[in-house]
């Protein structure tokens, strides 16, 4: 990320989305004419992440589902990933082939992506029948009919068998899941379509109607449940001119929404999340996914659903907290099963479902893990079979996750499309950005929950440096449950001794370079947009005219920003690198991220003092820069809040001017210059409230004692404006007399006009003196003159009036 950049280029507006595809369209054989790139194109423009400008993005998931012919992805990908714009809707799309395998010829498919799927925008499912159904208008599974809203949105969801067809209703929140990706891979020129998976979600309300369900229902959800578990929640296919790759993405896990994922979990407030998985069975005809939109088993009988048990239960009256209604857990593979098209794992959901404390975390907790296995090369005709079946080396692997050993890791997962992060999957969705260290990527868990993950490499940094980033570890663990600043779900630091060091705040190696590959991975809670998009959207917005930034917008976020600030420094924690693009916004509100310099006030002085010159230049304080020289009492200059103040000064001033203080500077010699000359004045533009300027100028004191600290800038006038009861009494007694002295002179109308002139003065003391403030003594003098003086001629005037009636004898 380019540190300079104060107002990033405005985001694309449009988001890409799936196109419906229509339910009588008939899509061809699985051969296709369109080429590879571009599909994948437009697959990955699908993925990108989207900084919206119009809209807010949400790292909400809607229920959609999608089952896309292949032909027609591929001949047509510009219209079934790419126009899908909807700029209403700004969440992440993923499009979705939910969990549909076609036997797939490798020898037709060579080369091509195979994607499956019929995108439904009104995020309807429509799984296979679980039994009986003969047409090709397979009952739906679940049914959802929704139109997504922003909001919760009621899905009816139909279960559906011959004999029994019941509706479940389901609360979707405002969640909608589903993703395809689609990754290149020069190496092997292979295309890998990437399942997702489907979540709708249910709250509270569902657990009524959940118990309205039969038996019977039941255990056809179970069939489905288990049949679903027994394959691959979805599996792409590589295939190509040398080796066939077929990964699947095990939704298994999607529903591991047990308590403590939940108590964890950052979205627990949108409901209960319920994973509706894919279709029980994958076995289907390629032909029936050619000629509709329906997806249709081959064997819809439930003795081939039959296999993997699985569980639902509600348990929204139990999860009060979380309001997760239902949970699948699954446990062991067991292979055997699974030859047999049976059962491979099984599930149970306890009354009391399994708590994911921190060592399970650690562990690798498999089953919560979307399940992702590769398997290449395949041969042509073992490509055809995209069944997966776990290797030895999987199996080991889950037994050392399991054991926690700390075995060299064993990659089962095509590491260009997941990041794994203590034993979890994530699911790549595209790189949001790259900061000066590091490189920050969307993602999506096995939950369907959308993360960003910032993956750190070491190797070949110093320690110190790599130490400081460990760091930024133990403060965001710090910061743990403050809800202005982002949250850390879960990290990995693949350099144990360097953790095991920060963590004991010592380092031994410290003029050492990291020569291991070591990577840090944080999984953090996913921010939508920064401060410096929505400054740079605000500003476009205005482009042109001549308005002023909306105060009270301006009000609404700079008191966040100052809460999030006030947060840390009372940790004792100062960020240091203050900037617009530091403060992301999470369901509407400003979070404070990247404490990658964020230092410690160690003992019980304010100030802290730096290895290094740090910061953002634009943003930096005068401080910043001479950090560790001597002052001219020959003290040693440090950097502590006041530091990090002036940076929200900067952060106000572009709030309010749409440029940095010190923007006119460019180079670094001409900012260092001025930034840290005492005697230079910052040009400050009008501004229709006196009390902002004020702000502005008590957080840019050059002399950082003069700064105000956040606490008296919590309630400065402009955010709190004063009305002293005293004051607006003693100006209603003197407004009186004033009126009463007017009303005596009505037909005097000077001696009118001078009244008002002095009423006005005492009761808005502001907007005569023209936009200049009442707070320096002098100015202060200057209005009590002109208070006086319209006193003295007021005096004269009815002095004058009173003679002449003397005059006139009356
Ligand atoms: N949780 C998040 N959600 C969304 N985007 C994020 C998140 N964390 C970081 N980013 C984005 O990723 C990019 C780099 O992140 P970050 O600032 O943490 O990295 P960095 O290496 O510390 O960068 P720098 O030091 O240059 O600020 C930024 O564009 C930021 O907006």
């Amino acid at each position: 990320m380019d540190r300079e950049a104060n107002l990033p280029v405005p985001a694309a507006k449009n988001i890409i989305r799936p196109p419906v595809k229509p339910p009588d369209t008939t899509p061809s054989s699985s051969s296709s004419s369109s080429s590879p790139p571009d599909f994948l194109h437009h697959v990955h423009a699908a993925f990108k992440r989207h900084r919206p400008l119009a809209t807010r993005q949400s790292n909400i998931l809607r229920p959609r589902r999608m089952l896309v012919p292949q032909r027609e992805a591929l001949t047509n990908s510009g219209s079934s990933l790419g126009p899908m714009v909807d700029a209403k809707k700004s969440q992440d799309v993923i499009s979705l082939s939910q969990g549909h395998m076609v036997k797939d010829s490798v020898g037709e498919t060579k080369n091509m992506v195979t994607v499956l799927g019929e995108i439904q925008e009104d995020a309807s499912i429509t799984p296979p029948t679980i039994s009986g159904c003969k047409d090709d208008k397979a009952i739906p599974l679940l049914h959802g009919e929704s139109q997504q809203t922003d909001g919760q949105k009621k899905v009816q969801h139909s279960v559906g068998s011959n004999a029994v067809s019941q509706e479940m209703e389901w609360i979707t929140s405002n969640q909608m899941e589903a993703s395809t990706v689609l990754n290149h891979d020069s190496k092997h020129r292979n295309f890998q379509n990437l399942e997702s998976e489907i979540s709708l979600r249910s709250d509270g309300g569902i657990t009524s109607l959940l118990s309205k369900r039969t038996t019977a229902v039941q255990d056809q959800l179970h069939q489905f449940s288990r049949n679903f578990l027994s394959q691959p929640a979805t599996q792409s296919s590589v295939v190509g001119s040398s080796c066939a790759t077929s990964t699947s993405v095990h939704s298994t896990s999607a529903p591991m929404l047990n308590l403590t994922t939940c108590s964890s979990h950052l979205h627990r407030d949108s409901g209960s999340h319920v994973a509706v998985e894919p279709f029980g069975d994958f076995n289907m005809q390629s032909q029936n996914i050619n000629q509709g939109n329906v997806v249709q088993l081959s064997n819809p009988s439930p003795k081939d659903t039959s296999g993997m048990l699985i569980e639902q239960k509600a348990l929204a009256g139990k999860a009060s907290n979380c309001a997760i209604d239902t949970q699948m857990e699954v446990k062991e593979y067991d292979q055997s099963k699974e030859q047999q098209g049976r059962v491979t794992k099984e599930s149970n959901i306890p009354e009391n479902p399994p708590l994911l404390d921190n060592s399970t975390k650690g562990k690798g907790y498999v089953g919560d893990v979307t399940n992702i296995q590769s398997q290449a090369p395949l041969s042509k005709s073992s490509s055809s079979d995209m069944k997966l079946e776990p290797s030895k080396s999987e199996k080991q692997e889950r037994a050392a996750c399991g054991k926690g050993a700390s075995a060299p890791r064993k990659r089962n997962y095509d590491q260009d499309l997941f990041f794994k992060v203590n034993g979890k999957l994530y699911q790549r969705l595209g790189k949001i950005g790259s900061g000066g260290s590091s490189e920050v990527h969307k993602v999506i868990s096995s939950d369907c929950t959308i993360y960003a993950l910032k993956k750190i490499k070491l190797k070949g940094r110093d320690y110190t440096t790599a130490f400081g980033f460990c760091q930024e570890i133990e403060y965001l663990n710090k910061l743990k449950g403050k809800n202005n600043i982002i949250q850390l779900i879960d990290y990995e630091v693949t350099d144990k001794a360097l953790l095991h060091e920060v963590m004991n705040g010592s380092m031994s190696n410290k003029d050492g370079r990291v020569k291991d590959d070591g990577y840090i991975y944080m999984v953090l809670e996913y921010g939508e947009i920064d401060l410096a998009h929505m400054l740079s959207q605000k500003w476009n917005e205005m482009d042109g005219s001549y308005q002023t930034i909306d105060q009270n917008w301006l009000r609404f976020y700079w008191q966040q920003i100052l809460q999030a600030v006030n947060t840390i420094h009372e940790e004792r924690i100062v960020h240091s690198d203050l900037k617009p693009a530091n403060f992301l916004l999470v369901k509407g509100s400003l979070k404070l991220i990247d404490f990658g310099i964020a230092k410690a006030i160690m003992s019980d002085t304010t100030n802290i003092q730096r290895d290094s010159q740090v910061g953002t230049l634009s943003y930096m304080s005068p401080e910043a820069f001479m950090c560790n020289e001597n002052d001219a009492n020959g003290n040693t200059i440090k950097c502590g809040r006041p530091s990090d103040i002036w940076s929200l000064g900067c952060i106000l001033y572009q709030m309010v001017y749409g440029r940095t203080p010190f923007s006119e500077y460019k180079t670094f010699w001409a900012k260092f210059k001025v930034i840290t000359d005492p005697n230079h004045e910052i040009t400050y533009g009008p501004v229709s409230n006196p009390w902002l300027l004020d702000l502005m100028k008590k957080c840019l004191a050059w002399d950082r004692n003069e700064r105000w600290r956040i606490p008296q800038l919590l309630q400065h006038p402009f955010l709190v404006p004063p009305v002293p009861p005293q004051l607006s009494s003693f100006k209603d007694k003197n407004c009186k007399l004033l009126q009463l002295i007017a009303e005596t002179s009505s037909n005097d109308h000077e001696a009118s006009m001078l009244c008002c002139q002095i009423q006005e003065l005492l009761c808005n003391p502001v907007q005569p003196v023209a936009s200049q403030l009442l707070t320096s003594r002098e100015q202060q003098c200057k209005s009590l003159s002109q208070m006086s003086k319209l006193c003295f001629l007021l005096q004269e005037r009815l002095a004058n009036s009173e003679r002449k009636i003397e005059d006139l004898g009356m």
